[in-house]
C-alpha cells in the first residue's frame, strides 16, 4: 500500500496519467532533475566522486515508520548513494569525504558540530518538514553547509490534523471513544456534552502556508476567522477564506472559540502564549497546538486546565516529546495529545522526500534552491 502511495505521489510518474490535485501542484514546483542529468553535473563540478556515482547522502537514523522506510530510501537512492549511519560509523574514513549531503528526517535527529566537522565535502542539509528548530542554522552555516525545508509537502497534512484536533477537542471524541468500550459508563450523559465547531470563530496565529489551509478547511465549516500574523495577507487571500485580520494578538484571544496556533518556533515565538495571553482566552475556548511545543508556556497552560481558565487543549506538540509519564498534562480529561503526527501519513513523508530531493540536487547542482533556510 505505501509502495503505491509513493508511486501516486512521485511527480514523474504523476505526470504520467494518475492525477491528484496535490501531486500536480507539486510536479510543477518541483520537478526532481532525472539522475543522469544529475550525475552529469556534479561529476563536472566537483572531484568528491567518481565518474558515473550518484552523490552520496547520510540518512541519520529515522527511527520506525515500518514499510513508508523502504519506500522512502527507495526515492533517495534513485538520485543518491544511501549512507546509513551505521555504514558512515563503521567506515568513517572512506565515507566522510563522499558525503555532499545529510536528509534529517523531521525534527528527530539533530546535526552537531562534531558530524559537521567529519564531513569535509558536505553541501546541504535537506531537512524533511518545514521546522528547523532543532537545528543550529548559524553554526551549520558557519561550515558553508546550506539547509533547506519542504514547506510545500507538510500544509496539508499538517492543517488536516490541526482540523481533526479541534474536531475531537470539541466533541470529546477520545473520551467518547472510551465510554464507548467501558463496560460501566456505555451510555451518554450531559457531562459530556461537547461544544460545535460549525459556526464558532477560529483564531489563527501564523498565517503561514499551513495557517492558510486551516483556514481554507475552516471556512467549509462556517466558521469565522480571525488571523494574527506579523504580516497581513493579501486583500485576495483574506477575501477568499473570509478571514479578518487582527493587527493585536489580544483582540484574537479575547473573541476566539478555538485558538490555533501555526507559527514557526523562534526566539519571538517562544512562550508567545502564557498566563497573561490564556488569560485572555474566553473560559470556554480551546487551544490546539500544531506548531511547537515550546510556543506555549506548558506549566501556566497545565495550571490554566486544572482551573478552567480555558476550556480545552488539543496539542499535537509538547516539550519534551514524548511527555514523561508523570507529566501533569498526562491526567488531565480536558486535554489531548497527539505524538507530532502532523505529516506522519505516507503519502506525507514520500512528499517531503521529493521535496527534500529537488532542495538536495538543486543545491548541489548550482541551480537555484527551491526552499532553501536562512540563519536569521
Ligand atoms: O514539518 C514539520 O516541521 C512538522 O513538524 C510537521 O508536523
Amino acid at each position: 500500500q505505501s509502495n503505491l502511495a509513493c508511486k501516486f505521489f512521485h511527480p514523474v510518474i504523476a505526470s504520467h496519467g494518475h492525477h491528484c490535485h496535490r501531486s500536480v501542484i507539486y510536479k510543477q514546483r518541483y520537478r526532481t532533475h532525472s539522475c543522469s542529468a544529475g550525475r552529469r553535473a556534479i561529476t563536472a563540478g566537483t572531484k568528491v566522486m567518481a565518474e558515473g556515482e550518484l552523490p552520496a547522502v547520510l540518512i541519520l537514523d529515522i527511527g520506525g515508520t515500518h514499510g513508508v522506510l523502504e519506500d522512502l530510501a527507495a526515492l533517495l537512492k534513485k538520485h543518491f548513494q544511501l549512507i546509513t549511519m551505521k555504514e558512515f560509523l563503521a567506515n568513517k574514513e572512506e565515507m566522510s569525504k563522499k558525503i555532499q549531503s545529510v536528509f534529517v528526517f523531521e525534527c528527530r535527529p539533530t546535526i552537531n558540530r562534531e558530524l559537521l566537522e567529519s564531513l569535509p565535502n558536505l553541501k546541504v542539509i535537506g531537512n524533511s518538514g518545514v521546522g528547523v528548530d532543532h537545528l543550529d542554522l548559524k553554526m551549520i552555516s558557519s561550515f558553508g553547509v546550506k539547509v533547506t525545508n519542504t514547506p510545500h509537502a507538510v500544509a496539508d497534512p499538517t492543517a488536516d490534523i490541526g482540523m481533526a484536533l479541534m474536531l475531537a477537542s470539541a466533541r470529546r471524541l477520545v473520551e467518547g471513544c472510551q465510554i464507548a468500550v467501558s463496560p460501566d459508563t456505555r451510555s451518554f450523559a450531559v457531562d459530556w456534552l461537547g461544544v460545535e465547531v460549525t459556526g464558532a470563530t477560529l483564531g489563527i496565529i501564523g498565517m503561514g502556508s499551513i495557517g492558510y489551509k486551516v483556514a481554507q478547511r475552516a471556512r467549509a465549516f462556517n466558521m469565522r476567522i480571525l488571523y494574527h500574523n506579523r504580516n497581513r495577507r493579501r486583500k485576495e487571500e483574506e477575501e477568499a477564506v473570509g478571514a479578518h485580520y487582527c493587527a493585536k494578538m489580544k483582540d484574537l484571544l479575547q473573541q476566539s472559540d478555538f485558538v490555533m496556533l501555526v507559527v514557526n518556533l523562534t526566539p519571538e515565538t517562544h512562550k508567545l502564549i502564557g498566563k497573561k495571553e490564556l488569560g485572555l482566552m474566553k473560559p470556554t475556548a480551546t487551544l490546539i497546538n500544531i506548531s511547537r511545543g515550546a510556543v506555549v508556556d506548558q506549566d501556566a497552560l497545565v495550571e490554566a486546565l486544572q482551573n478552567k481558565v480555558i476550556r480545552a487543549a488539543a496539542l499535537d506538540v509538547t516539550y519534551p516529546e514524548p511527555l514523561p509519564r508523570d507529566h501533569p498534562l498526562l491526567n488531565l480529561n480536558n486535554v489531548i495529545i497527539t505524538p507530532h503526527i502532523g505529516t506522519a501519513t505516507v503519502q506525507a513523508i514520500c512528499m517531503m522526500a521529493e521535496e527534500a530531493i529537488a532542495n538536495m540536487l538543486a543545491v548541489l547542482n548550482g541551480r537555484p534552491i527551491p526552499s532553501e533556510v536562512f540563519p536569521k
